[in-house]
């Protein structure tokens, strides 16, 4: 029988809520390649992206054809309007189809059950989708450490790891990495203000801010501020977090 009609080696499909960009004249829909890889080579499976055609589309049409999704990292910020707030006065991009189809794609994962894992902007995504709320900049609330990455660093320095996160003992992310305390690279300006409804903490920095968040109701719903794709291949514990997930959508 040809491969095509064999469907036993077909690995879990992913899909990968992307980003608007303006590309000279024309509008793009965009994916980080690190995201791409790391799903590929960490979690073992097909990633896809699903462009932010929300208006033209069901997203639904989508999660029945899925195994899981995948919410990226941006440099763009949630728009704060989605959670009650005003814009502060900085220079911030915001990308708002990006906003409505994370926000689309969260509830009809959670009601559909389908494994999900955010990072960095995902974990903003999913808290702002279940009511919780953002510090639009980290770095101005007191008692707050900077959490941001200086972008005039080479990559491997903005990211590679700065602080320590205190992982909840017995939680979905312990219970994955085996750790109480990984080390962790950070390069946000916004982070978790309120926490969501249903939402679980599964991770803090040392000044309090959260780190690391889980679905109450989802099988697998997991996300974690910091970046655990960059170069995951030589990164064993941040590794568990795609090889976890990747477990979830084939156990569906
Ligand atoms: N813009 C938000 C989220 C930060 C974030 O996701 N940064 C990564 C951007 C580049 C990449 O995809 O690695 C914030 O500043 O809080």
């Amino acid at each position: 029988m040809s491969d095509y009609k064999n469907d036993q080696k077909l690995k879990p499909l992913v899909g990968v809520v992307s980003d608007v960009q303006i590309i000279g004249p024309h509008i793009f829909h965009t994916s980080g390649d690190k995201y791409l890889r790391a799903l590929s080579q960490a979690a073992d499976v097909i990633p896809v992206v699903i462009p932010c055609l929300q208006d033209d589309q069901d997203i639904k049409q989508w999660i029945r054809r899925l195994d899981g999704v995948f919410l990226t990292g941006a440099y763009s910020m949630v728009d704060p309007k989605h959670y009650g707030e005003q814009k502060i006065d900085k220079p911030y991009d915001y990308d708002e189809r990006r906003d409505e189809l994370s926000f689309q794609t969260i509830r009809s994962l959670i009601e559909a059950d389908l494994p999900l894992l955010g990072v960095c902007r995902g974990l903003q995504d999913i808290n702002v989708a279940l009511g919780g709320s953002l510090y639009q900049a980290v770095q101005e609330v007191p008692g707050n450490n900077d959490h941001r990455e200086d972008k005039n660093q080479p990559l491997d320095i903005q990211y590679g790891d700065v602080h320590n996160v205190n992982v909840t003992q017995d939680g979905l992310l312990h219970r994955i990495t085996g750790r109480t305390q990984i080390k962790v690279n950070s390069l946000h300006s916004q982070g978790i203000n309120k926490v969501g409804e249903g939402l679980t903490v599964e991770a803090r920095a040392d000044d309090n801010l959260v780190e690391a968040i889980s679905v109450d109701q989802m099988t697998f719903g997991l996300a974690v501020q910091w970046h655990p794709e960059w170069k995951v291949a030589e990164n064993p514990i941040q590794r568990t977090i795609f090889e976890a997930f990747g477990d979830a959508c084939r156990a569906r």
